[in-house]
C-alpha cells in the first residue's frame, strides 16, 4: 500500500506529489481513510517545507513561459482540461465518493460537471475580458489584467474538487502557475487532476500538488515570497493564521471561510417550499459552508412548518453514499462526528429539545437532527457545527427575523422563504450575507460574485472578481499626442 500508486474503487492514484511536471515523494506518509467505513485508501506523500518549497520554486520558474502564452492558447489548453475531466467523470466520482464520503450520485451528476465547467467557463470568460478605455483631457487610459506569478490554493475536504477548480481554474486562465494544497482528509482528486492536466497539455510547472498536513507545510507556502496570491477556503481559525502569515510579504489573500446562515420562513410562504429548503441544508451531511442551519420561522406557522419538515426529514435515507437511493453519508472523520456529537450534547445539557435526530448512528454517521428551544446567545446558535444539525427558532415580526438572522459573527448567506417580493427586498437589503436566495436554494452562476462578509470571508471571487483578484490590474494613460509625433 505504500508505492507510489494506489488503487481506489478500480482507480489508480499516484499517492506522490506532483512538481514540475514530476512525480516526487517524500520521507514520510499520512494515511488516507474513507470515511465511509474507515478502510485505508492509501499511504500519500507527506510533504514537508522541502517539498512546498520545491512547488514554488517549479512555479516560479515556469510562470514566464505561461504568462506570456497568448490568451486564446490557455484557453484551449483549460478546455483540454475540461474535456479530460468529462472523459474521467465516472473516476473522478467514484474516487471521490471513496475519499470525502459524500453522494456518489451528486458527484456523476452535478459534481464533476460542475469542475469541468469551472474549467470551460474561466476559459471562455478570459477571452472575453475587456475593459473600456477612457478618455481624460485627450489620454487614453487602458486597463489590462497582467498575470501575477504563483498562486498558493488551499483548499477544504467537504467538495474537494470542485471547491480547488473553483480557483485552479480562474487562476490559471489569468496567466498565472499554481501549488494547490488539498486537504489531508480527501487528496485523490487532486492527484487525478495534475494527471488530466498534463495529458491536456498543461506545460510543466504551471499546476503543482503538495499534499500534506496544512500546519506542516501551509506555513512554507503562505508565508513565501514568491508567492503572489493565497486563495483559501477552509475554516475560520485556519483563514486566520493563513491571513497572518500572507502579511510577512504582503501577499493579497482571498478567504472564503465559514458560515452560520440563516433560512427565514415567513407566514406568506409556501409552506412545501419552505419545508422542502429547510431538509435540503442536510445535503452532504451537512458539510456545507453555505448551509442554512438557523431556521427562523414566523410563530403563526412555526407548527405546520415543523409538521412538514419532520415528515420529510423522516424520508431520509441515511448510509452509504455509494447506493443510488442515499440521501444523506457519513461525516467525515470520526473526530468531525465527536466535534459534532459533543455541540449537540451541550446544546441539550443547556436546555435544547430534540425535534428530529439529536444521535449518532454508529461510528461515521449522524442522524440528521433538528434542536429547538435554543437561546440566542448560545453555542448551538453561534457556531458553525459543520454536520447534518440545524437549530429552529420563531419570530414574530419582520424586524426580530432580521435581528436573529444578522445576529452571528458570520454573514455568508441567507435564505428567505416567503410569498412577498417586496418583504423579499425588504428583508434582503437588511442582511448581511455575500448570497441571498430567495425562494431557492444553492443556485449558483459563476459570473456572479462568491464569498462572505465578516468572519466568513474576505473578497469574492466568481466572474470577473476572480480575474481582479488572480491579476496585478494596470492602468496604461497614452500621452494625447498619440505615436506619430513620438517616432
Ligand atoms: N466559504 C466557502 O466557500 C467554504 C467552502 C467550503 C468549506 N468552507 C469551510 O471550511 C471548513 C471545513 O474545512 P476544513 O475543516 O478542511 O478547514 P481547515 O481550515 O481545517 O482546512 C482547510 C485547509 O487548510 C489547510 N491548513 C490547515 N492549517 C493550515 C495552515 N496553518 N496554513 C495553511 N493551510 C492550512 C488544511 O490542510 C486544508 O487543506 C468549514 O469552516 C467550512 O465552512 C468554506
Ligand atoms: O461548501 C461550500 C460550497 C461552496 C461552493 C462554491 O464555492 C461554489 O459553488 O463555487
Amino acid at each position: 500500500m505504500s508505492g507510489p500508486t494506489t488503487t481506489v474503487a478500480g482507480v489508480t492514484v499516484d499517492t506522490r506529489h506532483w512538481i514540475g511536471g514530476a512525480r516526487r515523494a517524500s520521507a514520510g506518509t499520512f494515511t488516507d481513510m474513507s470515511p465511509i467505513d474507515g478502510t485505508a485508501l492509501g499511504e500519500i506523500a507527506r510533504g514537508t517545507p522541502v517539498e512546498a518549497e520545491a512547488a514554488v520554486a517549479a512555479a516560479k520558474e515556469a510562470f514566464p513561459g505561461w504568462a506570456a502564452t497568448p490568451r486564446t492558447e490557455r484557453a484551449r489548453v483549460l478546455r483540454a482540461v475540461a474535456d479530460g475531466v468529462e472523459k474521467r467523470i465516472e473516476e473522478l466520482a467514484v474516487v471521490e465518493t471513496a475519499d470525502n464520503g459524500a453522494l456518489l450520485r451528486s458527484h456523476r451528476r452535478a459534481v464533476m460537471p460542475r469542475v469541468a465547467h469551472n474549467f470551460r467557463f474561466f476559459a471562455d470568460r478570459l477571452l472575453s475580458l475587456e475593459h473600456e478605455d477612457f478618455a481624460t483631457r485627450g489620454h487614453t487610459n487602458h486597463v489590462s489584467w497582467d498575470p501575477a506569478g504563483p498562486c498558493v490554493l488551499i483548499t477544504p475536504w467537504n467538495a474537494p474538487l470542485m471547491l480547488a477548480t473553483w480557483k485552479v481554474a480562474p487562476a490559471l486562465a489569468a496567466g498565472n502557475t499554481v501549488i494547490l494544497k488539498p486537504a489531508e482528509w480527501s487528496p485523490l482528486t487532486a492527484s487525478l487532476l495534475a494527471d488530466i492536466a498534463a495529458g491536456a497539455g498543461l506545460p510543466a510547472g504551471v499546476l503543482n500538488v503538495v499534499q500534506g498536513y496544512g500546519s506542516e507545510i501551509g506555513p512554507t507556502l503562505t508565508g513565501h515570497p514568491d508567492v503572489r496570491r493565497i486563495s483559501f477556503t477552509g475554516s475560520v481559525r485556519t483563514g486566520r493564521s493563513v491571513a497572518a502569515s500572507a502579511a510577512t510579504h504582503l501577499t493579497p489573500v482571498s478567504l472564503e471561510l465559514g458560515g452560520k446562515s440563516p433560512l427565514l420562513v415567513f407566514a406568506d410562504a409556501d409552506p412545501d417550499l419552505a419545508a422542502e429548503l429547510a431538509v435540503e441544508q442536510y445535503d452532504n451531511a451537512g458539510q456545507v459552508c453555505l448551509a442554512a442551519t438557523r431556521l427562523l420561522v414566523e410563530e403563526t406557522v412555526v407548527e405546520e412548518f415543523t409538521r412538514r419538515f419532520t415528515a420529510k426529514a423522516a424520508r431520509l435515507r441515511q448510509g452509504d453514499p455509494r447506493d443510488d437511493t442515499t440521501d444523506i453519508g457519513p461525516t467525515i472523520h470520526p473526530r468531525q462526528l465527536a466535534a459534532v456529537d459533543g455541540f449537540v450534547e451541550r446544546a441539550l445539557a443547556a436546555g435544547a429539545r430534540t425535534v428530529v435526530g439529536g444521535h449518532r448512528r454508529g461510528e461515521r454517521y449522524y442522524a440528521p437532527t433538528l434542536l429547538t428551544d435554543v437561546a440566542q446567545d448560545s453555542e448551538i446558535v453561534q457556531e458553525e457545527i459543520f454536520g447534518p444539525v440545524l437549530t429552529l427558532q420563531t419570530f414574530t415580526d419582520e424586524d426580530e427575523a432580521v435581528r436573529l438572522a444578522d445576529d452571528t459573527r458570520f454573514g455568508l448567506a441567507a435564505t428567505l422563504v416567503t410569498g412577498d417580493p417586496e418583504r423579499a427586498r425588504r428583508v434582503t437589503a437588511r442582511l448581511v450575507a455575500g448570497t441571498v436566495w430567495v425562494n431557492c436554494f444553492y443556485v449558483r452562476d459563476l459570473r456572479a460574485p462568491f464569498g462572505g462578509a465578516r468572519h466568513s470571508g474576505v473578497g469574492r471571487e466568481g466572474g470577473n472578481w476572480s480575474f481582479d483578484f488572480y491579476c496585478d490590474l494596470k492602468n496604461t494613460v497614452t500621452g494625447p499626442k498619440g505615436w506619430r509625433d513620438h517616432g
